[in-house]
């Protein structure tokens, strides 16, 4: 998904997670049928038990049990971890084979998403019809032009920086944008939440939902470069609904006391004394890249 163009802000990248609850994948909740909205309603119920939690990036079975036994609120799976598609650039990024997810669905009891291209809606709805819990859309497997990504049935979004880098400066600064519109759109008048939906090509009924409750409708992880539990907490304070790891977690010197530690992380998010416990002796964090001086790809600035 470009950067200037979603829901939420104009800096940031938003990727979509999409529940496969009752109806096809692709039904959108602009519709008004009370199946729509039923739908829709079972979907972000599912996603709202999973506020507050850490979702953990998977490559295999042994990764997800590092994750449940941290107490990951779910996994994802993919055939990468973000770090290594980035340093194959070039190479094109699919839905992981359904094998691994049934296998990492054997493994653990958490609910298990699995990744798919933006838009290949087969791939959805394969991961459908084995049974995942959650498509995750994701820009790393092909970029989008991603508005209205809430108003096309999307229960959760996810607010995102440069994955794969083990730096969370992106991130950051993309919550810290949707935020920061969400608090300008919560003091628009009738008039200006129109022209406003209209810049960003949103539903109208979307953005006038995030004015009046003051938030996003569905919940917002925040993910990319997550990689010590101070990053977390940090994530948290901006006031995100969990956050999604994978190779802040799987690349660092010891992903099972660093899983354990992030997740922990999360629900310890404002106790600075009980963050730096979490922070003792962790070993080596993943080691993060910095775009500026590297003059590496942002997959933000990727366009379709
Ligand atoms: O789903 C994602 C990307 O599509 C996650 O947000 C991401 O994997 C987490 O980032 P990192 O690998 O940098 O920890």
């Amino acid at each position: 998904m470009s950067s200037s163009d979603h829901t939420h802000t104009h800096t940031g990248t938003v990727t979509v997670t999409v529940y496969k609850g009752a109806g096809p994948i692709t039904e959108t909740t602009s519709s008004t049928s009370t199946k729509n909205l039923a739908a829709f309603a079972k979907k972000t119920a599912f996603a709202k038990t999973l506020c507050g939690g850490v979702i953990m990036e998977v490559t295999n079975a042994e990764q997800a049990r590092i994750a449940e036994v941290a107490g990951a609120c779910a996994v994802t799976a993919t055939e990468h971890l973000p770090s290594d598609i980035r340093s194959r650039r070039g190479e094109v990024f699919r839905m992981c084979d359904p094998q691994l997810v049934q296998q990492i669905r054997t493994a653990v009891r958490i609910p298990v998403f699995a990744k798919a291209r933006i838009g290949h809606f087969v791939e959805a709805q394969i991961l459908e019809s084995i049974g995942v819990s959650f498509v995750d859309e994701s820009e790393l497997q092909k970029p989008r032009r991603g508005a209205a990504a809430v108003g096309e049935g999307a229960a959760m979004v996810r607010t995102e920086g440069e994955v794969g880098t083990g730096n969370v400066v992106d991130t950051v600064r993309h919550l810290r944008a949707v935020m920061g519109e969400i608090r300008v759109l919560s003091n628009m008048d009738e008039d200006e939440v129109f022209e406003f939906a209209k810049r960003i090509s949103a539903p109208y009924d979307v953005v006038w939902k995030t004015k009046e409750i003051g938030r996003l409708p569905v919940l917002n992880f925040a993910g990319g470069g997550i990689s010590t539990p101070a990053d977390v907490a940090l994530m948290m304070q901006l006031g995100c609904d969990g956050v999604f790891i994978g190779s802040g977690v799987f690349k660092s010197g010891d992903p099972v006391r660093c899983a354990r530690a992030m997740v922990r992380a999360a629900t310890r998010y404002t106790d600075p004394g009980g963050l730096a416990d979490l922070s003792y002796g962790l070993g080596e964090a993943m080691s993060g890249l910095d775009l500026e001086d590297e003059g590496g790809v942002r997959f933000a600035d990727r366009t379709e």
